[in-house]
């Protein structure tokens, strides 16, 4: 396993987006996913709709929470998704107007990947960046570096957040440890939170449970 990788430096990665008042993470972690699997499979970075599952896919709630797998799902039966130019960002629950026409990414299926982080690793840099839910417990006060919360203050089991790994690397932090393995996470709140919009964390010890529920779209 190559000590870092990162998706971003490939052309791969969209900007941050923000999702603003509204509980839609899942679809901006299905949306990421997708974005890379499509630029990765056909050369090309296309910024995805995530308006289009808040409004049209039925399997999950919109502003309200949602699942990837269900959202994977959701597209396959809508039929693709659209730009996101062509079905901008509202954040909020808005009545579906799905053009079939409009259409630029289709999937052919989705798949769950195993919850060994070294696995997870090695999938993201032989397929592309790594949908994930996690417990965002952490991600509330971060204000950068390597967060590594204790586990009673981030249970691994409360996934409430959906994001997306796109790498990850190893801090060669000077006094305490020496090499600490992080995973890289773009998250939907905007440039101004975080690292420039990325989440940095501990990476070997399902820290906030981000390892047990990685999945991906397959792409046409
Ligand atoms: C109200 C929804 C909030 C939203 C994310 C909002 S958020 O703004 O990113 C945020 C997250 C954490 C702290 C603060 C802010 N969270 C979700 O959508 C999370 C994302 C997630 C959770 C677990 C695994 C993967 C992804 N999902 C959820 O909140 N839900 C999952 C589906 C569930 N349905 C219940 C009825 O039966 C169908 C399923 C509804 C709640």
């Amino acid at each position: 396993l190559s000590p870092s990788f990162d998706w971003r430096q490939k052309g791969v990665v969209t900007p941050v987006k923000n999702q603003g008042s509204c509980g839609s993470c899942w679809a901006f972690s299905v949306t990421g996913n997708v974005e890379g699997q499509y630029a990765i499979k056909h050369g090309q970075l296309l910024s995805l709709s995530e308006q289009e599952l808040v409004d049209c896919d039925d399997l999950d709630e919109g502003c309200n929470g949602g699942l990837p797998d269900n959202a994977y799902r959701a597209i396959e039966q809508l039929g693709g998704l659209e730009l996101e130019s062509d079905y901008p960002y509202e954040a909020e629950n808005e009545k579906c107007h799905f053009k079939q026409n409009l259409v630029k990414v289709e999937l052919t299926s989705a798949v769950n990947i195993t919850s060994n982080e070294t696995q997870i690793a090695q999938w993201l840099v032989q397929n592309g960046p790594v949908a994930i839910g996690i417990n965002a417990n952490a991600m509330q006060f971060y204000m950068g570096g390597v967060s590594h919360p204790l586990k009673f203050l981030c249970n691994p089991k409360n996934l409430d957040h959906g994001v997306l790994i796109v790498g990850y690397g190893t801090s060669r932090y000077p006094l305490f440890h020496r090499n600490l393995p992080y995973w890289i996470i773009k998250n939907s709140w905007g440039k101004s939170w975080g690292e420039q919009g990325y989440y940095r964390v501990y990476r070997g010890d399902g820290t906030c449970g981000l390892n047990t529920m990685a999945s991906s779209a397959v792409v046409v």
